[in-house]
């Protein structure tokens, strides 16, 4: 059994977008995550109905803050953060960049990939695990915020098993948009041929 985690700050911050869209949030901090990491939680609208809309959205420098086109992070994160304003529920940002290989490597993944190998084999060339990420922490999250039956944004079916593993009751999945480009392509179908993301591609 995995130890509690309580909240440890609460603080208000306004969003503002570059494309105009403006939202306010709850930045929430918490004390006790398993990992150790700064997770952060953002209450978005009125979180207090069942089953709140809740997106894990795992941290992509390049995608989140630079807009990189190699993957669709920073669209699916900017989608997230109006899908739940409106319906009220958390975002959780978890800090699990390159699916959780860090920085460093996800960038030496992007060299091999630039040399003929796709996302996930290039995790494997460096040794590393293909995805190597654990949502227990985020499940401490929920817990912390007493959102334990939720509807969870995403295409990613690991997400969903491994937080009902961590006894999160997902009662609907609402699937994350699907913001394919010419630049990202490639990486969304090794997605879907490899994890089973439930993401629909032209062929
Ligand atoms: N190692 C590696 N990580 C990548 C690559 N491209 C993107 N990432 C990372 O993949 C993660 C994407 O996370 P999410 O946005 O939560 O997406 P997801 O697991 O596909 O699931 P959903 O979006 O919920 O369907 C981020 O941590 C990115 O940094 C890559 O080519 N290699
Ligand atoms: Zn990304």
């Amino acid at each position: 059994m995995t130890d509690t985690a309580t909240v440890r700050t609460r603080v208000r911050i306004p969003l503002h977008f570059p494309d105009g869209y403006r939202a306010t949030a709850e930045a929430i901090t918490f004390h006790g995550l398993a990992d150790g990491a700064e997770h952060l939680a953002l209450a978005l609208g009125e979180p207090g109905g069942d089953a709140p809309l809740v997106r894990m959205h795992s941290e992509c420098l390049t995608g989140d803050v630079f807009g990189s086109a190699r993957c669709d992070c920073g669209p699916q994160l900017r989608e997230a953060v109006e899908l739940i304003s409106e319906v009220g529920g958390y975002l959780l940002y978890l800090r699990q960049e390159g699916r959780g290989i860090g920085l460093y490597n996800k960038l030496d993944a992007y060299a091999l990939q630039d040399g003929g190998l796709d996302t996930y084999a290039a995790n494997t060339a460096l040794g590393l695990p293909e995805d190597g990420r654990d949502y227990t922490a985020a499940a401490q999250m929920l817990t912390a915020l007493g959102a334990t039956r939720i509807t969870l944004l995403t295409n990613n079916p690991d997400k969903a098993g491994q937080l009902r593993a961590q006894g999160v009751d997902i009662a609907a999945l609402h699937r994350t948009g699907v913001f394919a480009t010419e630049t990202n392509l490639h990486y969304l179908r090794a997605k879907v041929a490899h994890t089973g993301h439930t993401i629909s591609l032209a062929s």
